[in-house]
């Protein structure tokens, strides 16, 4: 299938706009943020990236959310800049099954965790890129990361929402004491802990996390690249693991490597055509965008961008 022209595109990113605003079922907010309980559910927003530079998007696309779990990938991708595959000594690499906050498997595999975007895996991630380094360095290192790679510098830290997760962070807090007790963590739990607030605290708009995803999209004009390798890597986990119990689901309706965060953001990405952005903060039962995983079934079917397609 021939990808479509830009401007049958954005036509179709408008009219996808305006079917998902007229929706009355948006799923819920994650509440069990403080500070995500208040986002308002009625919101979408679409960017998509393409090789050339340009940005099409639609609905609210200027509104920065909180990436939650979508800054997974772009930690992963640091630690594996920095060391590599000792990484998956610590961390597998195979799908859960089982919700993204889940300890049951912790007790059977012995504190290593099943892959590195359940937060169990996740917080063994961080931990490896705070290894010898301060929070805020390691942080910093993200946030530049991530600057660069969207070509703008404003991207932040949203501290309120860090610490609202941190006042009522106990199931993590559960998460980072029992890798510990398996000796699976290099840091004390409450700095590798605090790190991991605050990297989920990123706010990023959709025309920033597209523009960010394009590092694993591996377009050859974009503004930092990974190693052919380690973006084939990330974006393999991302088809099986990038939305927990719900990735066979996604790679089912989408074709295509997804990874999402309670904020209601998943970033999509098409190897060599696009790397596109999704928003809105209403969940479904994984906890994952519901009306964001919606409109990505119909940007696949749209573009024929599934990685399955002939
Ligand atoms: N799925 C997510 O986005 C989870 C991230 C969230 N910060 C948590 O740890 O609970």
């Amino acid at each position: 299938m021939i990808s479509p022209t830009p401007e049958a595109l954005q036509s179709f990113l408008d009219e996808l706009n305006g079917t998902m605003c007229d929706r009355t079922d948006w799923g819920r907010v994650a509440d069990y943020i403080p500070e995500l309980a208040d986002v308002p559910v009625d919101q979408f927003a679409i960017s998509v990236a393409l090789p050339d530079g340009q940005v099409l998007s639609a609905g609210r696309n200027d509104q920065p959310f909180s990436i939650q779990s979508v800054s997974k990938v772009f930690t992963l991708a640091c630690v594996l800049g920095r060391i590599g595959d000792q990484l998956w000594t610590r961390v597998g690499r195979e799908p859960s099954g089982t919700s993204f906050d889940s300890i049951v498997l912790l007790e059977r595999e012995k504190g290593r965790p099943r892959n590195p975007f359940i937060n169990a895996g996740a917080l063994v991630t961080t931990d490896a890129l705070l290894e010898r380094r301060m929070p805020r360095e390691t942080l910093a290192e993200l946030l530049h990361f991530l600057r660069g790679a969207a070509e703008d510098d404003d991207i932040h830290i949203d501290k309120a929402v860090a610490l609202s997760e941190k006042s009522t962070g106990h199931r993590n807090a559960a998460l980072a004491h029992y890798l510990a007790s398996f000796g699976n963590l290099r840091n004390p739990a409450e700095l590798t802990l605090g790190t991991y607030f605050h990297q989920c605290a990123i706010a990023m708009t959709t025309d920033q996390l597209a523009r960010a995803g394009r590092v694993l999209a591996r377009f050859p004009d974009a503004p930092m690249q990974l190693s052919p390798q380690r973006a084939r890597r990330i974006n393999a986990l991302m088809m099986t693991c990038g939305h927990y119990d719900g990735s066979g689901d996604f790679a089912f309706r989408v074709g295509l490597p997804g990874k999402s965060g309670v904020g209601g953001g998943i970033l999509i990405i098409a190897p060599g055509k696009a790397s596109i952005a999704v928003w809105s903060p209403g969940l479904n039962n994984y906890g994952n965008s519901k009306v964001g995983t919606e409109a990505a079934d119909h940007v696949a079917r749209f573009t024929g961008w599934s990685v399955f397609e002939g």
